[in-house]
C-alpha cells in the first residue's frame, strides 16, 4: 500500500518563489517551451500565457514556427531565440503521430542549450504528444526524452493518455487512478501528475499526493495546456531545489500547480462557464492570494 498526503492551498503557497531585490530575469529562472504545431498552434499560446501569468523570469519559446508567430502575437514578452533554460516544458499540442520531423526537432531543441549548459540536468515537464517520447516508457534509459539525456521528468497525462501509455483501457485507469499512476511512474521513472476531477501526483518510489477536487467547469479544451504552463513556471523557478532534493520536490511542485490551476478555475468560473483565456487571467491574482 501507499501513504497518501492530502495537499492544501497553504502547501501550494509555500512553493511559489517570490522574487526579491537581488533577482533579475535569469536568476528567477528561464522556462524553455517546445509546444504547439501547425495542427494545434493554440496549445502553445495557452501554455506560454499561463507560464508568464504564474511568474517566471523568462519564457523561451522554441516550438514550431506557425505556433511561434501566434505566441508572439499574444505574448510579445516571450523570447524565440535559442539559449540557456532552467527547465523545459514539452509536448502540449504536439501530435502523437505528427509531422515527420517532430521527433528530430524535439531532440535538436533539447540539445541546443547544451553548449553553455548541461541539458542532462535540466528538469522537464512532459505533456500530451511528448509522453510517448519518454525513453524509459519504450524500454530506454531513465531521464531521457527523444533520445536526449535530461534531468528529472514530471509528466502530465489525462486518463486517456495514461491508458495509452500503459496499454490498458481508460476505464481501468478511472477505476484505480492511484495504482495506474504508480505503474506509469515506475515504468517511466518519472513523477506522474494524473489529471482528472481529483488529480493525483505520484513518484516512482510510491509517494502519493492527492489534490482537492476541482470545479467540473475545468472540463473544457485547453485547460490542460494551461496547467502544463503553470507547472513549467514553478519548475523553472525551483531548478536549484529540484537538483538538491530530487523527485519529491518535483511532485510537490506538480501538486502546487494543480492547486493554482483549480483555484484559478474557481475564480474564473464564479459558478458558471469561462473561456480558457479567462482562466489564464485568473492565474496572477490566484498566485497573489496564495502568497498572502
Ligand atoms: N487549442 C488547442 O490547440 C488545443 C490543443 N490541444 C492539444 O490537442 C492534442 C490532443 O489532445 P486530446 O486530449 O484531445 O488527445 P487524445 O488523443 O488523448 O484524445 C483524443 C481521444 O478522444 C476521442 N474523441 C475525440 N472526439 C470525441 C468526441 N466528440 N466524443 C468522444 N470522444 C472523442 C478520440 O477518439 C481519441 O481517443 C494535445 O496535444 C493537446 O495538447 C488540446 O489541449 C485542446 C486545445
Ligand atoms: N470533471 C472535471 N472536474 C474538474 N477538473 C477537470 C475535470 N475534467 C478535467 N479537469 C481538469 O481539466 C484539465 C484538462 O486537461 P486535458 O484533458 O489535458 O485537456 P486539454 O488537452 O484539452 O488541455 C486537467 O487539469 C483536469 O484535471
Amino acid at each position: 500500500m501507499y501513504d497518501i498526503v492530502d495537499w492544501t492551498a497553504r502547501d501550494a503557497g509555500a512553493l511559489i518563489a517570490e522574487p526579491d531585490e537581488h533577482d533579475d530575469k535569469y536568476s528567477r529562472g528561464v522556462l524553455g517551451i517546445v509546444t504547439g504545431s501547425s495542427r494545434y498552434p493554440g496549445a502553445a499560446v495557452l501554455g506560454v500565457s499561463a507560464a508568464l501569468a504564474a511568474g517566471v523570469g523568462m519564457v523561451r519559446f522554441r516550438g514550431a514556427s506557425e505556433a511561434a508567430s501566434l505566441v508572439l502575437a499574444h505574448c510579445p514578452e516571450a523570447v524565440t531565440a535559442p539559449g540557456r533554460v532552467q527547465a523545459w516544458l514539452a509536448g502540449s499540442g504536439i501530435p502523437v503521430h505528427g509531422e515527420a520531423d517532430a521527433e528530430g526537432s524535439l531532440a535538436a531543441t533539447l540539445l541546443e542549450s547544451r553548449a553553455e549548459d548541461d541539458t542532462a540536468t535540466v528538469p522537464v515537464v512532459v505533456d500530451a504528444g511528448a509522453l510517448s517520447r519518454i525513453d524509459a516508457v519504450n524500454g530506454g534509459p531513465r531521464n531521457s526524452l527523444a533520445g536526449v539525456p535530461v534531468g528529472p521528468i514530471v509528466m502530465t497525462p489525462h486518463h486517456g493518455e495514461l491508458a495509452a501509455l500503459l496499454g490498458v483501457n481508460r476505464a481501468s485507469v478511472a477505476a484505480d487512478p492511484v495504482s495506474s499512476a504508480i505503474r506509469a511512474a515506475e515504468r517511466a521513472s518519472a513523477v506522474v501528475l494524473l489529471k482528472g476531477s481529483r488529480s493525483v501526483v505520484v513518484t516512482p518510489a510510491g509517494a502519493v499526493i492527492r489534490c482537492p477536487t476541482a470545479t467540473p467547469w475545468l472540463a473544457t479544451a485547453g485547460t490542460g495546456d494551461v496547467l502544463a504552463g503553470i507547472l513549467g513556471a514553478l519548475v523553472a523557478t525551483h531548478a536549484a531545489d529540484i537538483a538538491a532534493t530530487g523527485e519529491w520536490k518535483l511532485a510537490e511542485l506538480a501538486a502546487a500547480a494543480v492547486i493554482i490551476h483549480s483555484r484559478s478555475g474557481e475564480r474564473a468560473s464564479q459558478g458558471g462557464p469561462f473561456t480558457v483565456r479567462q482562466l489564464v487571467s485568473a492565474i496572477s491574482p490566484t498566485v497573489a492570494e496564495l502568497l498572502a
